[in-house]
């Protein structure tokens, strides 16, 4: 690797401990007066942090934060008012407190936003009235405990300051010193933050991120990733709460306010939205801006400050780091040079053989999938009307039918997309009918939609890897399983690729490695063939042939002459029932089935 690539993939190391070195150096020769304000930036940027967590790298606008950064201020204040004249230092009560309590509130909304699988508007929305909710019980809520005294809109006054001595006569920190420690303190969390984002969780929340209906086909409960991450960034925005009491000595119901709400994606919008780093660089910009132009625009601030953030948005799109890193990027080697001299994709049947046989061993024998009765109603449609099948390890099952025969929502109510009305799904001994996607997976489900489902902005082998690990749990095991799929595919030298820069062919390829990745025990298919070329088709239809042989396959397809290649058994759907089954000859010689392709009224 080249030292500018190795440069560039530290960057969110070295550049941010520069900052904080440099930061430091500051805080000696400051103004104490800028030392103050400087370190509610900081602290701002914390709360940023907190947003990019959820949003940024998880993909969901949470208007929430300012909720938990309240409730992580005022229950921090609480404990610290009480606990912080015995032992001196207000941080070891004031932090934990505030990120347990921005934990815990996080946890509850996001319980029912992630578990009632609520849309991204109204999860929105939801978040934004939980944070108004607070603002208007705050208003009038009266409560003394201990010593700690808070008085509806008057608020929360006597926060002890930030305190680092453990002596109940230490005294708090002067603004220089304040300021410091907060760097310190946001830089601790920025990095362990970095790293959980690079962590196998962070893959696995960054792939929700791009599809999420892909990652819970592969196995993962998504709900309680996300749900895990939503926690985590409340716990970042609890804590920056109680830092941000401590930091004022009072805090009243306007930190609810929606001013506050909407500034945090603002913060996150000008750093570099998933950039982590940006939402300190965007509060310190946007911070530094008004206190200048505070002293100097004389009272033009919000104006001028409007005009900043338009042109910033218009321009500087991906915000102010998220255009250096694409600028950047441009003089680095192109890590998608591979795609422009690749070939067709060729299967190595040696290693195809071995990789079932592998995966036979890791999860054991094929498994049956049967329907009884299955049915399946949109209103007046019913796409599946009681079709009962039967389907074997041995050889391939294809469902054949023209448009609409409701050949892909058979397909959707086995793999759990569409839940059944009436009628059974059985994966072996196991009954599924009601069970989660992840579950199905879990219990050796394999699935490919007909559109190809590759993560983009990952590279090929950790597309793979995804799914490999969502079985076995071992980072060594799923890199090996994810390497021989490579070499069976001939995809090696694609191996740091982004799944994006492959031809449409290579992705369904892709996609069909990333189920076999899963060692699926039975495997369905849609459409697999659609957008490959001949030679492609014709190795497709060895794979699967050689794949009926371990596991049970079921390929919805259109092509015909793709389905003769497949050998096996055919079902002709028509309006949701089992018209005919058979084998292709007999079937393409049955005039009823001929019928319903041409759409000719003789037998239907
Ligand atoms: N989520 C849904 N809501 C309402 N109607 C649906 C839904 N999914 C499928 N349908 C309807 O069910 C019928 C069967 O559709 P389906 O996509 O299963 O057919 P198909 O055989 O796979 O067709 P094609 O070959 O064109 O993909 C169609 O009339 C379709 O409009």
């Amino acid at each position: 690797m080249s030292f500018s690539k190795k440069i560039h993939q530290s960057s969110g190391l070295i550049f941010p401990a520069v900052a904080v070195i440099m930061a430091l150096a500051l805080s000696t020769i400051m103004d104490p007066y800028l030392a103050f304000i400087a370190t509610s930036w900081v602290i701002f940027g914390l709360l940023g942090l907190s947003l990019d967590i959820v949003w940024g790298r998880g993909g969901f606008l949470s208007l929430g934060q300012t909720a938990f950064y309240g409730l992580g201020g005022y229950f921090g204040s609480v404990v610290a008012i009480n606990l912080a004249p015995i032992t001196g230092n207000s941080l070891i009560w004031a932090l934990p407190a505030g990120a347990i309590f921005g934990a815990i509130a996080a946890g509850l909304l996001g319980y029912i936003i992630f578990y009632a699988r609520m849309g991204a508007l109204q999860s929105t929305i939801l978040s934004y009235t939980f944070t108004l909710l607070l603002w208007s019980v705050t208003q009038s809520f009266k409560m003394n405990i201990g010593e700690a005294s808070i008085s509806g809109d008057s608020g929360l006054s006597n926060i002890p300051g930030i305190i680092l001595g453990f002596d109940p006569q230490a005294q708090t920190l002067n603004p220089n010193t304040s300021f410091a420690v907060v760097v310190i303190i946001s830089a601790i969390i920025y990095f362990i933050t970095r790293w959980l984002m690079r962590s196998h969780f962070g893959r696995i929340i960054d792939c929700i991120r791009i599809d999420h209906e892909k990652t819970e086909l592969l196995g993962y409960d998504v709900r309680k990733f996300k749900l895990a991450n939503f926690v985590f960034s409340g716990a970042v925005a609890g804590l920056a709460g109680a830092l941000f009491a401590l930091w004022s000595n009072f805090l009243n119901p306007s930190i609810f306010s929606v001013q506050e709400a909407l500034l945090i994606p603002i913060y996150v919008l000008v750093g570099g939205l998933g950039t982590l780093a940006g939402p300190f660089v965007g509060a310190l910009v946007i911070g530094a801006l008004s206190f200048f132009l505070g002293t100097e625009a004389g009272g033009q601030t919000t104006l001028i400050l409007g005009i900043i953030l338009i042109i910033l948005v218009l321009f500087f799109k991906n915000g102010l780091l998220g255009t250096l890193n694409a600028l950047w990027q441009k003089y680095l080697p192109d890590p998608n040079e591979a795609t422009r001299n690749s070939g067709a994709v060729q299967i190595d049947a040696n290693v195809l053989q071995h990789i079932l046989k592998d995966a036979e061993k890791q999860a054991g024998p094929a498994k049956s999938l049967v329907s009884t009765s299955l049915f399946k109603q949109f209103g007046g449609i019913i796409p599946v009307n009681k079709v009962s099948r039967n389907f074997q390890p041995g050889q391939p099952y294809s469902l054949i039918g023209p448009n609409g025969a409701g050949k892909s929502s058979f397909l959707k109510t086995c793999i759990g997309m569409y839940l059944p009305e009436e009628g059974h799904i059985y994966l072996g001994d196991v009954e599924i009918s009601q069970m989660r996607i992840f579950d199905r997976v879990k219990n050796g489900m394999g699935v490919k939609n007909q559109k190809p489902q590759v993560f983009g902005e990952l590279t090929v082998i950790n597309n793979l890897w995804t799914a490999a690990f969502s079985q076995t749990r071992s980072n060594a095991k799923a890199l090996e399983i994810s390497h021989k799929i490579l070499t069976m595919l001939g995809l090696s030298a694609h191996a740091n690729v982004q799944a994006s820069a492959l031809s449409h062919g290579q992705q369904q390829w892709l996609d069909i490695g990333v189920v076999l990745c899963l060692a699926p025990r039975v495997v369905l298919l849609d459409e697999p063939a659609a957008g490959m070329t001949n030679e492609e088709t014709r190795e497709l239809s060895l794979l699967i042939r050689t794949l009926a042989r371990h596991t049970t396959v079921v390929v919805v397809e259109h092509d015909m002459e793709f389905v003769r290649t497949l050998e096996g058994h055919v079902t002709v759907l028509h309006q949701g029932e089992v018209f005919a089954e058979g084998d292709i000859q007999t079937l393409r010689a049955d005039d009823r089935v001929l019928d319903i392709y041409l759409g000719r009224r003789n037998h239907v």
